[in-house]
């Protein structure tokens, strides 16, 4: 049974069918790349697998307690809590509020006081409140951001603020974790820690990772299948050899403007 099964998903926005007919599996601890030109439909499908938008057709099914659950139709939280997170494009921090407090607000979600326990502080919320804590300070540290806990997050570098943004993504507890171009904007070097980042918190987390990206050998480094989208629909589906050699796709990037 795979972790997740996306059937035939269409989105249209008026004439422009921006996701066209897509079908594709995910399975569990997989690390799967979502390439294609520019406007090829990458982040309207991971707006429809997390609910910012609804499918005009098809079906979208996560594995939850060994039994196919469909999201079609839940709200973002939902899907959130029920394991699906993601990064945007753009940076979405609270940019007057420190790295600390942008982690443990993601936490929040799910942090299961009752409302009584946190009007009255009872010592189940402070039990609580310390683990959260505790944890967020271990995913800061994972990512080199333990050190600026205390700082406000419109003062980190622009590196760092990506990774506070998985940071929080991970702290809800996915199953799975879509990076929408995590590497966008960074150097060299950044790129190439967030790459080996990357691969380390699939390991630790147990996650399956899909990632959209325009930095080829990122993708190509470290994603076991890529999927290859161009004009809304999938074109390809492999390896990254395979993908290399596919003449679908190098016709795709050639005649595109990617
Ligand atoms: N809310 C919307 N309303 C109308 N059209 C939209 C909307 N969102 C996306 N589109 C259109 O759908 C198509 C796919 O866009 P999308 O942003 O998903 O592509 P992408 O592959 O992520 O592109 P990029 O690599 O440039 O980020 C584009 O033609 C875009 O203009």
């Amino acid at each position: 049974m795979s972790l997740l099964e996306v059937d035939k998903l269409t989105k249209n926005f008026g004439g422009l069918a921006a996701v066209s007919n897509v079908s594709l599996e995910l399975n569990e601890g997989e690390l799967v790349g979502l390439i294609g030109p520019n406007g090829a439909g990458k982040t309207t499908f991971f707006n429809l697998l997390t609910g910012v938008y609804k499918p005009t057709e098809g079906t979208i099914k996560l594995k939850v307690d060994d039994e196919m659950k469909e999201l079609n139709g839940k709200r973002p939280d939902k899907i959130n809590g029920m394991g699906l997170a993601r990064t945007f494009q753009n940076i979405r921090l609270f940019p007057d509020m420190t790295v600390l407090e942008n982690v443990q607000v993601a936490m929040h979600r799910e942090d299961g006081n009752s409302m009584f326990s946190s009007i009255f502080r009872t010592s189940a919320y402070y039990e609580t409140e310390k683990n959260m804590r505790e944890e967020a300070f271990e995913l800061l540290s994972i990512f080199d951001l333990a050190k600026h806990a205390n700082d406000k997050a419109r003062n980190l570098a622009y590196g760092q603020q990506r990774r506070l943004e998985i940071v929080r993504a991970l702290a809800t507890k996915p199953k799975i974790l879509f990076l929408d171009e995590p590497a966008a904007g960074m150097n060299p070097n950044e790129t190439a820690d967030l790459t080996s980042l990357i691969a380390q918190i699939r390991e630790q987390f147990n996650l399956t990772i899909v990632l959209i990206e325009h930095d080829m050998s990122l993708v190509m480094d470290i994603c076991q299948r890529i999927y290859v989208l161009e004009y809304g629909r999938l074109i390809a589906e492999g390896t990254p050899k395979e993908i290399q050699s596919n003449e679908d796709v190098v016709r795709a990037y050639l005649g595109g403007d990617s």
